[in-house]
């Protein structure tokens, strides 16, 4: 497949202090499919999932070094505006974080800053559209002024990604997304990471070795900072090259 990548990353390093916590890391960041981060705790795949979108300008001691680029330009060059940035390339937390508002005005926030509607029915269809994109319409058309808050865990994980999808993103980043989810919510999450997968490059960082396998179409091993190995999700699950990749996926550590 020879197309340019969306995200193409080269030699990063990132630290904390004076701590090293992502080692020489490069990695190519295609379109139209799902990569997952895994790798034991405190590997670094959040660490690293975070220098994509510049989410570690917020901790002081962090530094990052190296290129990260999206669509050829380089995110972390001094003209980038981050927060046009991070709206190109959109987060989900592991724990969902509503704002405490109604359902409607947590979709409507990102788009209302970035002037996205020029008035309200155009808001109106800006915050339909990401509903419906995140699977959760039916279930809050009828109350949508009630508390984000009030929903239950998936459903407000669906609506931070709703909030997430109604800036138009070209990245979505997901840390984690379904680790405070029941398995069902967990199963509704990962069918709709699978119909996202058309329109957004999606990243995910995830515990969890089965669900790599199972929303992924390719999947980077991390270990003590560094990207031991990184391909095709099959191969990685059924032919990995490394050693260190093999102990982990047949469960020696982790
Ligand atoms: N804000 C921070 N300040 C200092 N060190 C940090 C900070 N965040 C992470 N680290 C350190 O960086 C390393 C990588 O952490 P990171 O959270 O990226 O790993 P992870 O693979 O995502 O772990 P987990 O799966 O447990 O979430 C760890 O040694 C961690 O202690």
């Amino acid at each position: 497949m020879a197309t340019t990548p969306k995200i193409s990353a080269r030699n990063v390093d990132v630290f904390y202090g004076a701590k090293k916590a992502i080692d020489q890391v490069s990695i190519d960041i295609d379109e139209g499919i799902v990569t997952a981060f895994i790798g034991p705790s405190g590997c670094g795949k959040s660490t690293f999932l975070r220098t994509l979108n510049r989410m570690n300008d917020t901790i002081a001691s962090c530094r990052v070094e190296g290129s990260i680029k999206l669509d050829g330009e380089d995110i972390y060059d001094g003209r980038m505006d981050v927060v046009q940035l991070r709206a190109r390339v959109g987060m989900v937390f592991q724990k969902p974080n509503p704002f405490p508002k109604s359902i409607f005005e947590n979709v409507a926030y990102g788009a209302r800053i970035h002037g996205l509607a020029a008035g309200k029915s155009e808001m109106d269809e800006i915050v339909e559209k990401a509903l419906r994109r995140a699977g959760l319409w039916d279930e809050v058309k009828d109350r949508l002024t009630d508390a984000g808050t009030a929903l239950s865990g998936g459903q407000q994980q669906r609506l931070c990604i709703a909030r997430a999808i109604a800036v138009s993103p070209e990245v979505i980043l997901m840390d984690e997304p379904c680790s405070a989810l029941d398995p069902i919510a967990t199963a509704r999450i990962e069918e709709l990471i699978d119909e996202l997968k058309e329109r957004y490059a999606i990243v995910i960082v995830t515990h969890s070795m089965q669900q790599a396998a199972r929303v992924s179409q390719r999947t980077a091993f991390f270990h003590l900072g560094v990207m031991v190995e990184y391909g095709d999700t099959d191969a990685i699950f059924t032919n990995p090259r490394e050693e260190r990749t093999k102990d982990y996926i047949t469960g020696r550590y982790g």
